[in-house]
């Protein structure tokens, strides 16, 4: 269902994505050291993996949410797995030394229960619409709030329609 309050497409390609997340790698290179990463599933696997290579990271953990049941409406949210404890407790706890990565923060809302769970990791996410901007430490671009963003993993190749009616027909 289209949500007439995201009007705007920024359609992100796997190259786009790949250079944004390589982006947000080489900012946090300088923003710390971290233990372990935590990704927010799924759309935080994608991004972390990418960190994780570039960072040299090798624990990784997932805290499962999901919240946007219904395609551009976001519902309830709901906590399919939290961190697993053992992550929580590194260094001096309350995730102290844990990076915490998505894809993006559009409300705030799944970054405002991870840091609940994690209040001292450092949070970091690809784009941020404005609402969400305070709720992370570190992101790279920026797109209005009225923006809908396209993952790669949500498209499809399709004929595009020219914008003009043909001159011979
Ligand atoms: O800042 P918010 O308004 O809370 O929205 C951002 C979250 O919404 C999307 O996840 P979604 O719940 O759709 O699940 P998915 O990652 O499995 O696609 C996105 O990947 C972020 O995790
Ligand atoms: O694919 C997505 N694009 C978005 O802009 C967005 N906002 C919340 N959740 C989202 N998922
Ligand atoms: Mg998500």
């Amino acid at each position: 269902m289209e949500n007439p309050a995201q009007n705007k497409a920024f359609p992100v390609s796997w190259d786009m994505f790949h250079r944004d997340s390589r982006a947000l790698a080489w900012r946090l290179s300088s923003e710390g050291e971290w233990k372990a990463i935590v990704c927010i599933t799924r759309g935080g696997l994608v991004p972390a993996g990418i960190v994780a290579r570039e960072l040299g990271i090798r624990t990784i953990e997932t805290v499962c949410i999901a919240s946007y049941h219904d395609y551009e409406n976001q519902g309830e949210l709901k906590v399919i797995k939290p961190v697993d404890p053992k992550v929580v407790d590194l260094e001096a706890g309350e995730g102290s030394g844990v990076l915490v990565i998505d894809d993006l923060v559009d409300t705030g809302k799944t970054i405002k229960v991870v840091r609940e769970m994690l209040p001292k990791a450092h949070y970091a996410t690809v784009y941020a619409k404005p609402v969400g901007v305070p709720m992370v430490d570190t992101f790279i671009t920026e797109v209005s709030q009225d923006t809908w963003i396209y993952f790669p993993w949500d498209m499809g190749w399709q004929f595009q329609p020219p914008l003009a009616k043909d001159s011979a027909g």
